[in-house]
Order: structure tokens, then C-alpha cells, then sequence
């Protein structure tokens, strides 16, 4: 693999999970991969999770990393072509990117869209140049439109997490989910005993505009998986929230969030802001926050959330606090998700 910027960048999502799975039971297995290897992570926004997951990714396979707090540490960085820089930018991507390149096995960036302009976002034009100039291969670490390796973390969750269900007739409504003809059965063949998880990805409110990357992601990655036979995907926000056609092929859309919760095993709580009123905080509906009333209308629903999250905002303390809290164990599982990829990237070096 050369690029990992979204689903499209991978062959087979089934055998990347697996990949995944398989260096979470034996983390170091492939520990001599990376050896003088560098891998440059250079962050033009925060991070937490994704920062200390790669970094730990790159070490359990032998690689040498450096941080790079663009933001913060590095010099203004010009993006346009064609400006005399007499302002306030000092170095030019071109630059930057290629001196990045000279230093670096592979780099990841992360880069959030600004917000303004949303052809500008949606062309992910920052993440392109970086891609073009530093001339190694590129994992995206969250760009414009995108967050792959949390959306990868998510679908390892979900495939490593979900049950065997033992008398699926109990599940009324659950054929009708699957899109079933009826007196079909909702198993899958030689998987007796086992049908689809039912996953939902539920808006929830925030204070500020924040970017639709990780449930435009999520949403690629579900349907990818909805179209392998992995799971049955829908998506519930209020009118307004619609995110862009192109992330959602194949998902049930609703908005109402109680009818698209009804026997859900999954629900994967995110506020995005609206891409139509690109960049505004619109009003919304009451009734968008999770919490264990909502959860009760669920099949006992695993609750998942890409953190940081606000308490009792986005998402009840109730809920996170509780036994049916996914988001520790899915942040976890972005370390599996980051080694998984790089082992993609070195073994093509
Ligand atoms: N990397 C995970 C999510 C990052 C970002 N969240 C944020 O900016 C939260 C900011 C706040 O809550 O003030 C987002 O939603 O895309
Ligand atoms: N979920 C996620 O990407 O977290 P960070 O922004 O802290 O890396």
C-alpha cells in the first residue's frame, strides 16, 4: 500500500480487519519490519488517540518516529501556488513536504478541514499537496473529509465484538432490517446461529461546527462492509445534516432517531456539522443526546464514539459510564488498525 488516505486505498477490508486482529494477539510478530525504517508524523491539529496509537504502531514494528507539531513548532506553512509570500507564511508546502520526504520512510498527516471553503475541504487540497511533494507514501492521520484509520479501528471493533445470536426468531423486526424476502432466513449460510449486526450511526449535538470526516469515513467504511455481507448500516440525523452522497452508498437514511435505533447492536454517536450550510451551527431538534432511555429502545446496543467526546453533551456519562460503552476498547483498537496499515505500507517499501 502506498496511500491510505480512505477505503478506497484497500483492496480487501475483510483481510486488513483480519491483518488487525492477527497483530493485536501477537503485537510483535513482525518486529524487525520497521528496522531503519522512519515513519514522520507531522500534525497540523491536536491528537491524542491518534498520535500515541501510530507511534506505538510503528515501534511494535521496528520503525524510528518523529513528531512533527506543524502547528505549533513549525513554520507558517503557504498552500496556494502563485502568491508572493510577503505575509505571513514562510515556508511553502512544496518545500516542506519534500524536505519531510527526504527524512521519512512514510508520513502521515493529519490535516482538519478549515471550514470556509467547502470546495477547497472537499478537494482535500492540503492533504493532495502533501501527498504530491513529499513523494513517500502517505497514511492520512484525519484530513478534510476523512478519518480511515479511526473508521478501520471502528470496523475491527465491531467485527471483533459482535455476538453469536442464538435464537435470531427472538429478533422480531430483524429480517425486515436485512432486507430479507420473507421465510428468509436472516443467517448467513454456514454461519448458523450468526446474523448481521444492525449498525447505526446517530448525530448527536455539539456547541461548535465540527467536521464531517470521521462520520463521512465511518459511513464509507459501513457501506463497504454493508456491501461485503458484514453488517446492515443506517444512518439517523435531523434534516439539515445530510452528509454528501457520494460517503453513503447503500445506507437506510432516517430522521428519526428512535425508529433508526430500534433493535440496533451497534450505535456510533458523532455531531458533524451540516455540509449543505457548510461551516454553519444550525439549530436543531431536541431528543439527539443517547442516553439509557434511548438505549433501551436498542437490541442492548454496544455504544461507540471516536473520543474526545463531551460528557452529557454529545453523549450521556450514563451511557459511558456503563457496561454498554464501547469507546475505551475501540481506542484501543487504533493501535491494531495503525500497525495493520503501516505492515501494508513497509512490506511494499
Ligand atoms: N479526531 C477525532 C475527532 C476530531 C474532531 N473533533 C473535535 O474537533 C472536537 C472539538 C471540540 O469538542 O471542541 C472532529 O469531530 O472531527
Ligand atoms: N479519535 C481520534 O482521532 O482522536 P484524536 O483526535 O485524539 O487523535
Amino acid at each position: 500500500m502506498k496511500l491510505f488516505s480512505s477505503v478506497h486505498d484497500v483492496q480487501d477490508i475483510k483481510q486488513l480487519v483480519a491483518s488487525a486482529l492477527a497483530l493485536k494477539a501477537s503485537p510483535y510478530a513482525h518486529s524487525d519490519l520497521g528496522k531503519n525504517k522512519t515513519l514522520g508524523l507531522v500534525f497540523m491539529n491536536p491528537s491524542l488517540r491518534t498520535r500515541l496509537s501510530t507511534q506505538k504502531a510503528a515501534l511494535n514494528l521496528g520503525m524510528n518516529v518523529m513528531v512533527m507539531n506543524m502547528d505549533k513548532e513549525g513554520w507558517a506553512l503557504e498552500t496556494q501556488d502563485g502568491v508572493i509570500m510577503n505575509g505571513t507564511t514562510v515556508e511553502h508546502i512544496r518545500e516542506a513536504a519534500a524536505v519531510m520526504g527526504e527524512y521519512c520512510d512514510i508520513l502521515g498527516l493529519r490535516s482538519f478541514p478549515k471550514l470556509q471553503n467547502r470546495d477547497e475541504d472537499y478537494n482535500e487540497e492540503f492533504f493532495n499537496k502533501f501527498v504530491k511533494f513529499c513523494g513517500v507514501p502517505v497514511v492520512s492521520l484525519e484530513s478534510a473529509t476523512r478519518h480511515p484509520l479511526q473508521s478501520l479501528a471502528d470496523l475491527v471493533t465491531i467485527t471483533e465484538t459482535w455476538k453469536p445470536i442464538p435464537n435470531p426468531s427472538q429478533r422480531e423486526g430483524s429480517s425486515k432490517s436485512l432486507n430479507l424476502a420473507e421465510g428468509e432466513t436472516p443467517l448467513p449460510l454456514g454461519e448458523a446461529g450468526r446474523g448481521l449486526p444492525k449498525v447505526v450511526l446517530a448525530w448527536a449535538p455539539h456547541i461548535k461546527p465540527l467536521p464531517q470526516a470521521v462520520p463521512n469515513s465511518f459511513a464509507e467504511w459501513m457501506c463497504k462492509a454493508q456491501a461485503e455481507g458484514m453488517l446492515d448500516f443506517t444512518i439517523a440525523q435531523p434534516e439539515g445534516f445530510e452528509l454528501e452522497e457520494s460517503f453513503t452508498p447503500g445506507a437506510k437514511i432516517s430522521h428519526n432517531l428512535d425508529e433508526a435505533i430500534a433493535d440496533a447492536d451497534y450505535v456510533y454517536v458523532k455531531n458533524w456539522s451540516s455540509y449543505k450550510e457548510y461551516g454553519k451551527l444550525l439549530d436543531f431538534p431536541e431528543g439527539w443526546m443517547m442516553n439509557n432511555k434511548k438505549l433501551s429502545l436498542t437490541n442492548n446496543a454496544k455504544v461507540m464514539h471516536c473520543l474526545p467526546v463531551r460528557r452529557d453533551l454529545e453523549l450521556a456519562s450514563e451511557i459511558l459510564d456503563g457496561p454498554n460503552s464501547l469507546v475505551i476498547h475501540e481506542a484501543g483498537n487504533r493501535l491494531w488498525a495503525a500497525q495493520a496499515v503501516l505492515k501494508a505500507m513497509l512490506e511494499e517499501l
